[in-house]
């Protein structure tokens, strides 16, 4: 175990009574945190993972964070993953600046809707690179890709914007679940990887999986 972003790996080799002597689990852990503007759709975007439920109506904003636990399996290996749901408002900037440390992996959201939550993706991986560790995970969200009328960041802006910062990119919807659990299992096989890599063993890299597996909105289909 190289723990080389410190997600956890627990080699759990007593295990339940009924595992097979030989055939240990692990465990691995990792903190994720959402990040990017207040009503970009971070809180319903971790409702929808892990309830599998849309919060439509009234917006609540985030006061302060939050966080909820989420177990992924991959590949048999079981990932629990925490994560924290923060404030997108200024106010609370200083309060969640101080979890950034810990956070294995970050998903920065925008809302294709609101042209600013996008321009101000820059200041985000400014405020990332000074406050999160430097082999932090990075996906780049274009959220509320449902919304296609009042679409105003097209999705090759994003492409290109994560392109310039070498991150993944996909659009997603909190409202339809379009990429959501994507989005995480993305992010549970990097933590997966890194945590239990071996020299010898297979590569992955996060951008080409997310590449190989992510859908397009139904306006934008390719198909
Ligand atoms: N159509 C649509 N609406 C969404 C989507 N995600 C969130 N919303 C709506 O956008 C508003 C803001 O969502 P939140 O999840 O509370 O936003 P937030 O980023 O957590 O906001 P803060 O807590 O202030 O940082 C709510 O009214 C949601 O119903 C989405 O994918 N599609």
């Amino acid at each position: 175990v190289t723990g080389m972003s410190g997600a956890a790996a627990t080699r759990d080799g007593e295990g339940p009574a009924h595992s097979p002597p030989c055939s240990p689990s692990y465990d691995v852990t990792g903190k994720v945190m959402l990040l990017g503007d207040s009503g970009v759709g971070k809180t319903c975007f971790l409702i929808q993972f892990k309830d599998g439920a849309f919060l439509s109506g009234t917006f609540i904003a985030t006061v302060g964070i939050d966080f909820r636990n989420k177990v992924v399996t991959v590949d048999g290996v079981r990932v629990k993953l925490q994560i924290w749901d923060t404030a997108g408002q200024e106010r609370f900037r200083s309060v969640t600046h101080a979890y950034y440390r810990d956070a294995q992996a970050l998903l920065l959201l925008y809302d294709i809707t609101n042209k600013s939550s996008f321009d101000n993706i820059r200041a985000w991986l400014t405020e990332i690179h000074e406050y999160a560790q430097r082999d932090v995970v990075i996906m780049l969200l274009g959220n509320k890709a449902d919304v296609s009328s009042e679409r105003v960041i097209r999705s090759e802006d994003g492409e290109t914007l994560a392109r310039e910062y070498g991150v993944p990119f996909m659009e997603t919807s909190a409202k339809t679940g379009m990429n959501v659990e994507l989005a995480f299992l993305a992010i549970a096989k990097e933590l997966k990887y890194r945590a239990l890599w071996q020299p010898d063993g297979p590569s992955f890299q996060i951008r080409d999986f997310v590449e190989s597996q992510k859908k397009r909105p139904s306006c934008c289909s390719v198909l």
